[in-house]
């Protein structure tokens, strides 16, 4: 296991200082060119700017490690918080790799957020900056003129091939699902401004989380888990449609809640979901019918679960990163059985997926936070500021075909190239 924290633990505590703000500001507006943190829906939520805090932590044993980090250090700052709400306080964002094992989480405690929720705005600083000392928006750059695209890992007849060996394991019985993805590099003329990027993946996609951690920036529309108080809540995606126009898109609708493989790869997720989460609640509400999620470039089986976490016993004190850690990684971006299904994706793949279908998102010093996947995104490069990797996945089941995934894959990757390029 390694960690690596920037800060000295002997540093005295930091100041952390909540105030609420008279307006409600667009939160994507106020972040810096560089540094940029968000988990901003419908314009509210957290942004955040400036590191107070970092830890960069892998291999087993990983998320425990980093809860226990945040537990102390958020205990011995010295807060004073004016607001007392999810979100305000201490606050750290967070970007787990997909296998945290394996990959590098990182962790960071901004020096500055402020977050907005139902007509409530604040905002916290950690150290010296200055509580009232909201930054101006600064204007956005103009697009990029040009944009290169080139394969990644696997072009796609190579991974057509590796879907077509998926389905024949699935075939053989060695597993029911596995979640396969891609990804594409681009290169611009100018280096690629991740304000410019949030605000149109915001723009476009209202209905997702627009995040920011550490250079991985996307638009998803899964919630892992939110915890507020007791209350759980998820929102579990799997089993998606093109779009189409007028009433080819609304026959399209119907045959995805028709269809019997879609449904199949819909429920083994949310059944991953539920059996990890079910020894941590009193109660868990699970639709017995999906309903539709209606996303710009696709169509999505959607579920929506609550529930109410335990008050005693070890479950009961389970913490949201805890939490996370049990549920993670769902069958809507690995597989059933899951075992089988990570080292099917190692062997198929040919790409270490880093942060992408981890978990992202941020955690307070009360243990509310909220967690989606890290999907529909791309990783800025750290040694060439003109470049990112872009991702996409589709679930394989039984009767999976090839280029069927490899369409979807493309409408998933034009999520952030329409970011890219408008
Ligand atoms: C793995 C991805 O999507 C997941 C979430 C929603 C629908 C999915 C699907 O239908 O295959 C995937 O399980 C991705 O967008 O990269």
């Amino acid at each position: 296991m390694t960690a690596a924290a920037v800060t000295s633990p002997d540093a005295v505590a930091p100041a952390v200082t909540t105030v609420a703000l008279p307006d409600a500001p667009d939160l994507l507006s106020l972040l810096p060119r560089e540094g940029a943190l968000s988990w901003v829906r419908r314009g509210e939520g957290l942004v955040g700017w400036g590191e107070a805090d970092r830890l960069e932590v892998s291999g087993p044993g990983a998320l425990a490690e980093a809860a226990a980090w945040w537990a102390d250090r958020s205990a011995a700052l010295a807060v004073d918080d004016a607001v007392g709400v999810p979100g305000s306080g201490p606050v750290v964002f967070a970007s787990i790799a997909f296998d945290p094992a394996a990959g590098t989480s990182v962790f960071v405690v901004p020096e500055v957020v402020v977050g907005r929720r139902g007509g409530l705005a604040w905002m916290t600083t950690t150290g010296d900056a200055d509580p009232r000392d909201l930054p101006a928006p600064a204007p956005l750059p103009p697009s990029p003129a040009r944009l290169r695209y080139a394969d990644g890992a696997l072009d796609p007849a190579s991974w057509c091939g590796a879907v077509s060996a998926a389905v024949a394991r699935i075939g053989d019985g060695d597993l029911a699902k596995v979640v396969l993805a891609r990804d594409l590099l681009v290169t611009a003329d100018v280096p690629l401004d991740a304000r410019r990027l949030l605000d149109r993946l915001a723009a476009r996609f209202p209905d997702c989380w627009t995040f920011a951690v550490d250079g991985l920036l996307g638009a998803t529309p899964e919630l892992l888990l939110r915890r507020t108080g007791r209350q759980l809540s998820a929102r579990v995606l799997a089993g998606t449609a093109p779009r189409g126009a007028g009433a080819d898109d609304e026959r399209l609708a119907a045959g995805l809640l028709a269809s019997p493989k879609d449904r199949a790869e819909h429920a083994l997720a949310v059944d991953s979901l539920v059996r990890a989460l079910d020894p941590f609640c009193t109660a868990l509400s699970v639709p017995e019918e999906p309903s539709l999620l209606t996303l710009p470039n696709v169509r999505h089986l959607a579920t929506d679960v609550v529930g109410t976490q335990r008050r005693s016993g070890e479950r009961g004190r389970a913490g949201l990163l805890d939490l996370v850690d049990a549920v993670h990684p769902t069958a809507a971006v690995c597989g059933t059985p899951p075992d089988v299904a990570r080292a099917v994706i190692a062997e198929l793949e040919g790409m270490d997926r880093g942060r992408y279908a981890g978990p992202v998102g941020w955690l307070d010093a009360r243990g509310d936070g909220e967690f989606g996947l890290a999907l529909r995104c791309a990783q800025l490069c750290d040694d060439d500021p003109a470049s990112a990797r872009l991702f996409a996945g589709c679930g394989i089941v039984a009767g999976s075909d090839p280029a069927a995934e490899l369409a979807e894959t493309q409408s998933k990757f034009a999520a952030f190239q329409a970011a890219l390029e408008s």
